[in-house]
């Protein structure tokens, strides 16, 4: 099987999708993975939260934008080093990707540095080749690559920093015994007790709720979707149908959670 995700080599995305496939095509950024994977119909691997910097906003808007489903997830435990070819103290800029600006953000904070924000970790390692006394914050892995030496490991504000990612494709999955569905609720009103309303179905059904976040629905001040994760337990099934008919709601797909990735 083939994968789509992002690059270039040596991104977080890269090295889970190396575990997961042997044949990867790298994209420059997390939109240009959705598009290619909604033109193509080949699958997609991106990242969809992080357990320190929350959602990741250019998937969840992916998948609010493209009718793509999710057909699996991953873990991968993240761990940043700070990098550069020149002495901590003549550093003068700071390359990052703004999730990982988020993770690291009290090492960053402590050095008082300006930071500029990069489309990867990879993109951080590539400008930081190109700048005289700039840093990166990338991976051991991706330091090695580039071969820019390490000034200090496992920089990140939780040394348990861990990102869920999910494979995305334009064909619904059919697994018999998903684990987790994924649904965006859009009720496109602003009333007291609407949370209520859409949550109690799940109560009622006996299901746990993993996640719930709300985005904004690009309509207009005010007015949000939600991203709901659900266990597929109890009277899951009943609880989304309920929850069609007192909201819209788009179907994200039901998925196995294929565990978690060591980092290399
Ligand atoms: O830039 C990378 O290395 C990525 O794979 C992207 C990404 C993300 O956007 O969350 C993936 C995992 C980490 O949480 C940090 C960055």
């Amino acid at each position: 099987m083939t994968l789509i995700t992002l690059g270039p080599e040596g991104t977080f995305s890269h090295d889970l999708a190396q575990k997961m496939d042997d044949d990867i095509i790298l994209m420059p950024s997390i939109g240009r993975v959705f598009l290619e994977v909604a033109k193509t119909g080949i699958s997609g691997l991106v990242p969809l939260e992080n357990s320190e910097a929350g959602g990741v906003t250019a998937t969840m808007d992916g998948l609010m934008q493209h009718e793509l489903y999710i057909t699996k997830e991953a873990y991968l435990p993240v761990h940043h080093s700070f990098a550069a070819d020149t002495p901590k103290d003549q550093i003068s800029v700071i390359f990052a990707h703004p999730q990982s600006h988020e993770q690291c953000s009290k090492y960053i904070d402590s050095l008082g540095l300006p930071v500029i924000h990069t489309e990867s970790n990879a993109a951080s390692g590539q400008a930081q080749k190109e700048r005289a006394n700039s840093a990166a914050i990338i991976s051991e892995s991706l330091a090695k690559r580039y071969e820019i030496p390490i000034i200090d490991r496992n920089i990140e504000n939780n040394l348990d920093n861990i990102t869920r990612f999910i494979v995305i494709s334009s064909i619904k999955g059919t697994d018999a015994y998903p684990q987790k569905c994924s649904i965006i609720a859009d009720p496109g009103e602003n009333r007291a007790g609407l949370l209520y309303d859409l949550l109690s179905p799940f109560k009622d059904s006996k299901v746990n709720l993993t996640r719930i976040e709300s985005r904004p629905s690009k309509r207009c001040m005010g007015n949000y979707v939600f991203f709901i994760d659900i266990q597929c337990e109890g009277a899951w099934m009943e609880a989304i149908e309920k929850i069609s008919r007192i909201t819209r709601i788009k179907h994200l797909g039901c998925y196995q959670v294929l565990g978690e990735f060591p980092c290399r």
